[in-house]
Order: structure tokens, then sequence, then C-alpha cells
């Protein structure tokens, strides 16, 4: 897996609108050469941001959305329709404005339709075996977008935790999580990484910490990743298959 590589952009917004134009040309490029499209989405703030972005441009009208599939990586387990949900976000920005199937959005169970969090993830596990290809336990993403948390966390893949070190392609229930709310869903580490590319999306002077201990791994061979860093900075785990990226914003630089 290549290392990552660093990307800088002046401000929130210019991240978000370049950010959004390269997701448009990766699923063209996508359904070109497969039919198909699967995005892993994150929530946070940068990952809400694309999707407005893309909204505003216009340019979402290029893309043949039935053809698009839509997973996450991590969800909080709240009820369908709260505004913490990951996917409420999305589709409040862009989502709902598109013709996308139903069947093409690949939703983390809420705590409204499932009646433990270890249900919900394990309804998400048999969904990504459901699209996986013959042999495999989840679809290859062709793009994964992750925030960087200020701790180092990605997905609900928290710092001085278990979770980050499960080897299994599983989801995965995370309970009492430092940061509100407590209960969630995340994918594993090894299904985060199902992923040709891995985009992170770090803005804002809180995250130079994080982003500084995710750059000084990204000099690492996977060889070299120890589980010490790992347990202090999950973000430092996660490689694409041919492409890795740090899109950035000065101030988190
Ligand atoms: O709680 C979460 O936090 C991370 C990072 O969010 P950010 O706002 O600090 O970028 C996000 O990636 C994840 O999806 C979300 O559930």
């Amino acid at each position: 897996m290549p290392n990552p590589q660093v990307i800088e952009h002046a401000d929130k917004s210019e991240l978000a609108a370049s950010t959004g134009s390269r997701i448009l040309a990766v699923i063209n490029d996508a359904i070109e050469n497969n039919g198909i499209a699967h995005l892993s989405l994150t929530g946070g703030t940068m990952g809400i941001a694309v999707w407005s972005a893309i909204a505003e441009s216009g340019q979402a009208r290029t893309i043949d959305w039935s053809k698009v599939h839509f997973w996450w990586s991590d969800e909080r387990f709240v009820e369908t329709g709260h505004a913490d949900r990951n996917e409420k976000q999305a589709k409040d920005a862009l989502l709902d404005s598109l013709e996308i199937p139903a069947e093409n959005l690949h939703i983390m169970g809420a705590s409204d339709v499932f009646d433990s969090v270890d249900k919900a993830a394990e309804a998400y596990t048999a969904e990504l075996k459901k699209f996986a290809p013959e042999g495999q336990a989840s679809p290859a993403f062709d793009l994964g977008l992750l925030g960087l948390g200020p701790d180092g966390h990605i997905a609900s893949l928290f710092p001085d935790r278990e979770e980050i070190h499960l080897t299994t392609f599983d989801s995965l229930a995370v309970r009492n999580s430092p940061k509100p709310p407590p209960t969630r869903v995340s994918m594993s580490l090894p299904v985060i990484n199902r992923a040709r590319k891995i985009w992170f999306l770090i803005a804002g002077s809180d995250k130079q910490d994080a982003t500084a201990r995710l750059r000084q791994a990204a000099e690492l061979s996977d060889d070299q990743l120890t589980a010490e860093i790992l347990t202090a900075t999950p973000g430092a785990g996660a490689r694409g298959a041919e492409e890795t990226l740090i899109l950035a914003t000065q101030d988190a630089l």
C-alpha cells in the first residue's frame, strides 16, 4: 500500500469544494470502468461539508446516481431522523435531493429499528457480506472518506481502546464512546481499508496534533505500524490499496 500524501488547502470551503469535485471524478471513473461505484462515507464536519459543496456546485447532475452505492464507516446509535445521525446529515446536505434508489443507501441501524447496538452491528456485517465479491466479506470501496478527530480517531474507532485492533472484516458495536453520543456502530479497520482510495478530510487548528501524528505514521511502512502507534492514533492504520490522501486545511497542518 502506498504511503499517504498530504494535499494542503487554504481553508475549509476550498477543501470542501475541491474534494467534492474529486469525489465526482472518482464516481465517474468507477461507473465508466465497472458500471458501479461504492463509496464509504464519514460523518463529521468535513464529511458533511463536502456534500453541501457538491449541492452548491450544481455538479451532482452529471452523475447517474442509480449506479452509486453509499456505505457509512460509522453511525451513531440513536433513533432514525435524529440530528446526530451521520446518514441524516448527509441526506439533508445532498443525498435527499438526488435520485438514489433506496437499496443503494446502506444505512447502519438506528435505535428505533434494532433493540440493541450489537444487533445493528451484526446486521451491517451481513449487509456488507451481501454486496461482497465471492470469497470476500465486504465490497471493495472505490473511495473511503474519513474524518480525523482531534484525538486521532477515525469512524468510531477511538484511541486507547481495543476496537482499532479488531482484525476481522466486521462492523462492531461501540459503547461509552469518549465523544457523544456514547453508543455507535463502526466498521472495523480491515473493512475501512477495503478501499482503493482513502481520503482523510481534515480542517481546523484543533486537529494539528492528531494530523502531525498521522503524518509521522505516514512515513512508516505497513510493517512499522506498531500496536502502540495504532492505539494512540487509530487514523494511522487507515490506508487505501492504491492511494491514501490527507486532504487538509493549512491550519490543520
Ligand atoms: O464522531 C465522529 O467523528 C469523526 C470526526 O469528526 P470531525 O467532525 O472531528 O471531523 C467522524 O469521522 C465520524 O464519522 C463521526 O461519527
